[in-house]
């Protein structure tokens, strides 16, 4: 790769008492990448990419956005830097509408002093907003932009939540698990919508144990090992049972594939 990583991370440490979930790991994220994270349980993948959203703060080692240094407090900081991670388990308010929850924390104010001093918000620009941003997508089968998160299904909640850190000018976006309790067509869906978003420029880290979706859509395979980066494998040269033996521990991977 001659292009510089968005994301970088080296050395990277975290102890939990006398656990060590990371153990001076690297991470790199390329610019228009999908990069899936795979590694057996307890491998410390999301110990990884907490440390990389602000959700955890590391022992040890170094991190980088667009070659800053970055030290996230919080993931609200990251997500302000553009980091934006949708967790398996949804950020979203189930009883909060589409538009509500696109906005949550940065409503439109309306114009003037109606907005300045009286706080007032302007849902008109909102809801035009979230329609627009999920037609982009493709997500307009949700029926209404008023609709109650909890009345829609699996794939349509991720995907409000992936049109939601697509459309506020993400740098990257982290997804953890985003297929993991959903069906077939749905997992469809989302798949989609993360190619399509990866179109539009914005990097993906797709954390994922669903090696035929992970093989479908990734561009390069970072696999997690005992608190590190074990290696970097392209797709289209390793087969699944290569990556599931390599995060197993079953077999050794190749030398170009662990200097990258
Ligand atoms: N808050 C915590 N307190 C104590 N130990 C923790 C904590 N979070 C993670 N760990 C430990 O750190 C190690 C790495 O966990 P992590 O959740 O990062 O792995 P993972 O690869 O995401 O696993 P999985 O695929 O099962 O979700 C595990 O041994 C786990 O028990």
């Amino acid at each position: 790769m001659t292009q510089a990583p968005i994301l970088k991370a080296r050395g990277l440490v975290k102890r939990y008492g006398r656990v060590t979930a990371l153990d001076n790991a690297d991470f790199d994220l390329y610019p228009g990448e999908i990069l899936a994270v795979i590694g057996d349980n307890g491998a410390g993948k999301s110990s990884l990419i907490k440390a990389i959203s602000g959700a955890v703060q590391v022992d040890d080692g170094k991190i980088e956005l667009e070659g800053k240094p970055i030290n996230f407090s919080s993931p609200l900081e990251a997500r302000d830097a553009g980091i934006e991670t949708v967790y398996q388990t949804l950020a979203l308010s189930p009883a909060l509408s589409i538009t509500d929850n696109m906005f949550v924390g940065r409503e439109i104010r309306k114009p003037g002093v109606l907005g300045s001093v009286f706080k007032m918000l302007d849902h008109k620009a909102m809801e035009k907003f979230a329609r627009d941003r999920l037609s982009e997508l493709g997500l307009m089968t949700i029926q209404s932009i008023n609709q109650a998160v909890e009345t829609l299904s699996g794939g349509q909640r991720q995907g409000v939540a992936v049109a939601r850190a697509a459309a506020f000018g993400s740098k990257v976006i982290i997804l953890d698990e985003p297929t993991a309790a959903l069906g077939v067509k749905e997992s469809r869906k989302v798949l989609e919508l993360i190619q399509d978003v990866r179109s539009r420029g914005i990097p993906i880290v797709l954390i994922s144990h669903n090696m035929p979706h992970v093989f479908e859509v990734a561009d390069r395979i970072h696999v997690h090992r005992l608190g590190k980066r074990l290696c970097v494998i392209d797709p289209k040269e390793n087969s699944m049972s290569d990556a599931v033996a390599y995060m197993t521990g079953a077999k050794t991977p190749p030398e170009a594939a662990v200097a990258a």
